[in-house]
């Protein structure tokens, strides 16, 4: 695609993508059939959504991770609409270029297609984001196809859905086998014929990811689904190195911001101790 009209080509962002045209739908699927990666993370805030969406990250999920990243709970279960409306907000008003999605969190859009477009109208008028993404393959078609028809683009999720965790039996790999690659596949085909955009695949081996996304028209994003996959997507305090405790074997740390604000917080305390910190310059006369 030329540059006037894609988001994509052109060399390498160094610089602030300030200006560069906003990242819509179609520029997924045009991705995919042009063999460029797409890029994604999670944002939860208005400082690193300007960050990532300047870097050229293709799109930011408010996701429901927030739950873990932002509200301290064990799980994304206990997560609701209203707490993620203000964050969706704030990340929606600080992408110039990058396309925001909202996660649907857990109770949001399971009873039936009604309840699920009512929650997706309610992300795209409340928050500015520019499309939803619900959990759920051949279980979810129908919702994912009634929001479609309502003109919100949506971006399904398949493989491990961390929403129904329990029902999996814990933080399961799935697709594997000749069942299970069989499941994945339907499932990434129903998310594909009820409109989707993209698909999300969480925590599956990479030859299964890699037949999903040979036979699939939209774009594939692996969150723990190899390299196959159209494009990647992690959780953006995982890959800073901001999450402590244990991280999924597939994240890349590509900071370590939990060892540099200890190390600063430390220094603060022992500056405020030894009385170095305020010096002259940061007194008012
Ligand atoms: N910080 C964070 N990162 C995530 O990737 C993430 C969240 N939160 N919250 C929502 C879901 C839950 N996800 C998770 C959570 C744990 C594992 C995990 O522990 N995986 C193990 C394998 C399974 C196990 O042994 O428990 C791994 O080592 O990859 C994977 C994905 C992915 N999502
Ligand atoms: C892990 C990704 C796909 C997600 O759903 C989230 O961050 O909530
Ligand atoms: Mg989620």
């Amino acid at each position: 695609m030329p540059e006037e009209s894609s988001p994509y080509g052109g060399a390498p962002q160094s610089a602030p993508t300030t200006g560069r045209k906003r990242v819509r739908t179609r520029h997924f699927r045009q991705a995919k059939a042009d063999g460029v990666k797409i890029t994604g993370l999670t944002s939860y805030d208005t400082l690193t959504a300007q960050i990532f969406d300047r870097a050229g990250i293709d799109f930011l999920l408010v996701g429901d991770s927030a739950g873990n990243t932002v509200l301290g709970y064990d799980t994304t279960l206990p997560v609701t609409v209203d707490e993620l409306i203000p964050l969706t907000r704030a990340v929606a008003r600080s992408c110039q270029r990058a396309l925001v999605v909202a996660d649907m969190p857990f109770g949001s859009y399971e009873v039936d297609a009604s309840e699920a477009l009512h929650t997706a109208i309610r992300f795209m008028k409340e928050t500015g984001a520019h499309a939803v993404k619900l959990e759920g393959g051949e279980r979810s078609a129908d919702k994912i196809r009634r929001i479609v028809e309502a003109g919100i683009p949506v971006m399904g999720h398949v493989g491990f859905t961390p929403q129904s965790e329990h029902g999996l039996g814990g933080h399961v790999i799935q697709g594997r086998g000749d069942d299970g690659a069989d499941q994945l596949l339907r499932d990434a085909l129903a998310v594909e014929a009820a409109g989707a955009f993209a698909v999300v695949l969480e925590m599956v081996p990479s030859d299964a990811a890699a037949k999903v996304t040979a036979a699939l028209s939209i774009p594939t994003l692996s969150v723990g689904a190899g390299p196959h996959c159209d494009g990647q997507l992690l959780v953006w305090t995982d890959w800073a190195g901001l999450t402590t405790g244990r991280t999924p074997r597939f994240v890349k740390q590509y900071a370590q911001l939990a060892q540099t604000l200890t190390e600063a917080a430390q220094a603060f305390k022992a500056d405020v101790d030894s009385g170095a910190y305020p010096a002259a310059e940061h007194e008012y006369e």
